[in-house]
């Protein structure tokens, strides 16, 4: 399970981040007062524009940025106060976490399982699995720098999951993808998802919140604008799809509604 209450990070803006922003406001909230709740057995999908929160909100659930204001719960854990529980609960995927261009995909796959003190056999099975599911054994020995950008992302999954996590963050997950690679991803996480693991992840793109999510929570500006199923914002928004129900909320947000 996943509790967030009343998040807001709020970022200082150095005169740099100002002149590229352009902006004389020092002061960026990134997050405004954000309460959600994600449980086990759903895919959870933040949903927003460029800059909404979303990539922010999933590094503060994953104990990489601290929290302005608010709490933030996994599994039971603070993650303020135990943030070492919180990271053996998850596995985290993002962009931003690149995995050392020197080394090959096995390399890394082991070491990452030692990290995680996860037993040598169980290494071996979950590579057995992992690299089997996403057609990974004809590149594992390959250097990360000679990969093409979806064999990386694979690898970057297989390593996020070698210790066989009950919650899956993924920030942007089909990012760069084909769609041959993205839909092998997308089904990954559904079969997680009706093992009973708690998936969150974060997307711009519409129709892929509406084929994979149980449930939405729409970000925009830092603000949850809506949450439900796609049945329940489409009602809310008396919207044929999740792109019209967007522009709903946003003209409504804009509005002051
Ligand atoms: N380290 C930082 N310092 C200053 N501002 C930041 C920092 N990280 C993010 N921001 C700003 O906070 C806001 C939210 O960014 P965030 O990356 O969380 O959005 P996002 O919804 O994930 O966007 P995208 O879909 O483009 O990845 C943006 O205005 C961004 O410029």
């Amino acid at each position: 399970m996943i509790e967030i209450k009343n998040l807001t990070k709020i970022y200082r803006l150095n005169k740099k981040q100002m002149k590229e922003s352009k902006t004389t406001n020092p002061i960026k909230t990134a997050v405004d007062d954000l309460s959600l709740t994600a449980k086990p057995g759903e895919i959870y999908g933040l949903l927003g524009p460029n800059g909404a929160g979303k990539t922010t909100t999933l590094r503060c659930i994953s104990t990489i940025i601290k929290p302005t204001k608010g709490e933030i719960c996994v599994s039971g854990y603070e993650v303020q106060k135990e943030p070492e529980k919180v990271r053996e609960e998850i596995g985290f995927l993002t962009g931003d976490i690149k995995l050392d261009p020197q080394f090959s995909v096995d390399y890394l796959f082991e070491f990452f399982g030692r990290l995680h003190k996860v037993p040598a056999e169980k290494i071996k099975a979950r590579k057995e699995e992992l690299f089997t599911y996403f057609g990974m054994k004809d590149f594992a020995q390959k250097k990360i720098k000679e990969l093409s950008t979806g064999m990386a992302q694979k690898a970057a999954i297989a390593v996020c999951l070698v210790h066989d996590p009950d919650i899956i963050i993924f920030d942007e997950p089909t990012n760069g993808l084909d769609i041959v690679t993205a839909r092998s991803v997308t089904d990954y996480l559904k079969k997680l998802r009706d093992e009973g693991k708690l998936i969150i992840i974060s997307t711009h793109i519409m129709s892929e919140a509406e084929k994979l999510c149980d449930r939405i929570g729409m970000i925009i500006d830092g603000r949850k604008a809506a949450e439900g199923s796609l049945e329940e914002i489409l009602h809310e928004t008396d919207a044929q799809d999740l792109e019209d129900a967007f522009f709903v909320l946003y003209k409504n947000q804009k509005e002051g509604r």
